[in-house]
Formats: C-alpha cells, sequence, structure tokens
C-alpha cells in the first residue's frame, strides 16, 4: 500500500520540484530587474524613496485579475507577492516599519501583511511612539489601526491624524480573532483577564457569560497582556494567535470575540505620497463653522462633483463649544479632476481642513 503511494507520489513531487526550480530562477531574475530599477531611481533621486505603493498594489491586481480562472487562491496571490515584492524592495534599500509591539501583535500582522516580512521590525509601545518614530525618521513607515468593525474608530490614532506631519499611503484590513490564553490551559488559577483595552470591549458579551466574576485589567496591547499571562499564572490574556505562539500560552478559547465577522482597518503612514493606481481613496478631516447645515453645505461638493464617500465620522473638537472633526474617506485619488475640484470648494467652506493622504483601495 506504502509503497504503491509512494510510487503515484514520485512523479507528482518530481514535477513540483522543477517547477519549484523554475519559480526559483525566475525569482532571481525579477530581484536583479528590481535591483536594476534601485540603482536607476539612485540616479535621478538618491534620497527618494523605495516604496511605490501604488506600483505594489497593480501588480498584485494585475496578477489577481489574470488569474481569475486559476486554482491559485486569490488571497494567496496577494500573500505570496506581498513577499515577492518585500524581498525585492528590500534588495534596493531596508524599510524599517514602526508599528504597535511587541511581537505578535495585531499590528504586526497587518504591517507583514502590506509590507511584507523582508523588513526591519521596530515595535514600538504606544501610538504616540510609532507617530513619533517615523516622524523623526527612525522607521520609514509605520502601521496603525484606525477602525475596528466592532468598536468603531481608534481614538488615539485619529488624534495623532490630525496633528502629524505624515500621510497615508495605504491600508490593509485583517481578521480579528481573539483567544483567551494562559498558562496550563487552566483558569483555575486566573484572577485577572488582561487585554487591550479594544479587545475586552471586543469580547465584552462572551466574557460576561463565561468569566463574570474575573477582574478585567486594561494593557497597552494584547501581547503584552500576552507577556503578563506568560509571567504570571493568576494572569489570562486576550491577544490573537501569533501572540499565543510568540508567548507559548496554551489558548483556553480561541474566537471569542462577540462579531464573528470582527474586522480591524490598518493604516500604512510615512512621509511619501501615493501616485494614483487606479483604485484609490482619500481619507481627510475637516471642520466646520458652528451653524445650522453647515455640514449639509459641507458635503455639497462631494454629490456635485459625483464623489462617493464610504466613511463619515466625526470627533468632538474638545473646545467645550460642541465642535466636531470630521473624518471622511471618499473614492478616488486627490489628482482625480472631480475629486480635486470637489476638495477645493470643501476646503473654501471649511474652518479645518487636512487631506491625510490618497492610497489604493485595499
Ligand atoms: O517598480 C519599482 O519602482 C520597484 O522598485 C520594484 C518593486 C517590485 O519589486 O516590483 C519594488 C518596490 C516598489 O515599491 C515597487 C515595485
Amino acid at each position: 500500500m506504502d509503497k504503491l503511494l509512494q510510487e503515484k507520489l514520485k512523479p507528482l513531487r518530481e514535477r513540483i520540484d522543477a517547477i519549484d526550480h523554475e519559480i526559483l530562477n525566475l525569482l532571481n531574475q525579477r530581484a536583479q530587474a528590481a535591483i536594476d530599477v534601485g540603482k536607476v531611481k539612485h540616479e535621478f533621486q538618491a534620497d527618494g524613496p523605495v516604496l511605490k505603493p501604488e506600483r505594489e498594489a497593480q501588480i498584485i491586481r494585475r496578477l489577481q485579475d489574470l488569474n481569475e480562472r486559476g486554482v491559485f487562491p486569490r488571497e494567496s496571490v496577494h500573500a505570496v507577492w506581498a513577499e515577492i515584492i518585500s524581498a525585492c524592495r528590500g534588495l534596493e534599500r531596508g524599510l524599517t516599519v514602526a508599528y504597535l509591539g511587541p511581537k505578535g501583535s495585531f499590528s504586526e500582522q497587518a504591517a507583514f501583511e502590506y509590507y511584507g516580512h523582508a523588513i526591519q521590525k521596530l515595535p514600538c509601545p504606544s501610538f504616540d511612539e510609532v507617530f513619533r518614530a517615523v516622524e523623526a525618521g527612525q522607521a520609514d513607515v509605520g502601521m496603525v489601526p484606525v477602525e475596528n468593525s466592532t468598536e468603531g474608530a481608534v481614538n488615539r490614532t485619529q488624534d495623532l491624524l490630525l496633528s502629524t506631519t505624515l500621510k497615508v499611503h495605504g491600508e490593509r484590513i485583517i481578521a480579528i480573532r481573539h483567544c483567551l490564553m494562559t498558562q496550563g490551559a487552566s483558569m483555575d488559577k486566573v484572577k485577572v483577564i488582561m487585554g487591550h483595552p479594544q479587545a475586552l470591549a471586543q469580547c465584552h458579551n462572551w466574557l460576561q457569560q463565561h468569566y463574570p466574576n474575573l477582574e478585567r485589567v486594561p494593557a497597552a496591547s494584547n501581547s503584552e497582556a500576552a507577556k503578563h499571562a506568560a509571567q504570571d499564572d493568576t494572569v489570562a490574556a486576550i491577544a490573537g494567535e501569533a501572540a499565543a505562539l510568540v508567548w507559548n500560552l496554551p489558548i483556553v478559547a480561541a474566537g471569542i470575540q462577540d462579531d464573528p465577522n470582527n474586522k480591524t482597518r490598518f493604516l500604512a503612514i510615512g512621509h511619501l505620497d501615493a501616485l494614483p493606481s487606479g483604485k484609490d481613496q482619500t481619507s481627510l478631516i475637516f471642520a466646520v463653522p458652528n451653524r445650522i447645515g453647515a455640514v449639509y453645505d459641507l458635503l455639497s461638493p462631494f454629490v456635485q462633483n459625483g464623489v462617493s464617500m464610504t466613511r463619515f465620522e466625526s470627533r468632538p473638537a474638545r473646545t467645550g463649544q460642541w465642535e466636531y472633526y470630521f473624518y471622511v474617506d471618499i473614492l478616488g485619488h486627490r489628482d482625480d479632476e472631480n475629486v480635486a475640484k470637489a476638495l477645493a470648494e470643501l476646503e473654501k467652506k471649511s474652518a479645518f481642513f487636512k487631506i491625510l493622504g490618497s492610497y489604493p483601495l485595499q
């Protein structure tokens, strides 16, 4: 039986080996082409950014379209080429990415999915530190969560986006699956459940149902909570599977978020602007004068110029006068004619106006 199986597998595996050999040869040719691109870029703009978000998005989209009827999964086209491009980009110049750590965090996962693994990692203790590291040039780019499908806006990121000089050049939306983890996979000694406040909120109903009497303690990040749990058997943590692996913690319960489709959207931030890729969106913040009908007036340029809004959120301006900042996403690139016209009109009417960036849609 085993012999027959081996006999049948042998030619198939030989075929896979030959294909892998061909893929490897092609990857080396691609890497050499990227090195040549890097040299040309350096000739024209010695300090210019190597990262070209619009080009990366176009490459992956084109391949996904070409693969419409292929058996290779669509999402894997993204995963594989994100890594190929990451490795090629790394040969041109290294890219340091700041994000909320420690290792194993969802921010790290988003950074890997967007920039690939061929990066220098800079895990930071807070969102403020991520912005600061990129602003100061300690990191080239950063990855920060901006909204969650269950909990809404990530307030600290929203506040930091308001005042930063950095721009948004990309997004990554990832499924968030929270797990409860503790030493020995036993809740017997556990006195507190730790997690990032957003994670505790996203698992609120489950925690109420299963552990209503255990104290919930906020941590700077889920991964930080997992680190505590790894050092103290009276602590259980809420974090992702990646954190369980990193801190070697057994999972007591998986997928405990109240919404099974829980997702978080991350923004890629840095000093660069993404050029139009063909399928883009623009994020902006504005404030209106405090009078009746002001918001309605402000939005009319979008309607008149046929610009679709995909997100509209308000945050108090903290002036104590019921004034708000509006965080808006629209479809299109700021260089598109209709978008440019709408934005120019909106800017004229706003008390505050800031374009965070135009960037490829995921
Ligand atoms: O086309 C470029 O500008 C490249 O540098 C090549 C490449 C790639 O590997 O395809 C690498 C990095 C850029 O972000 C975009 C694409």
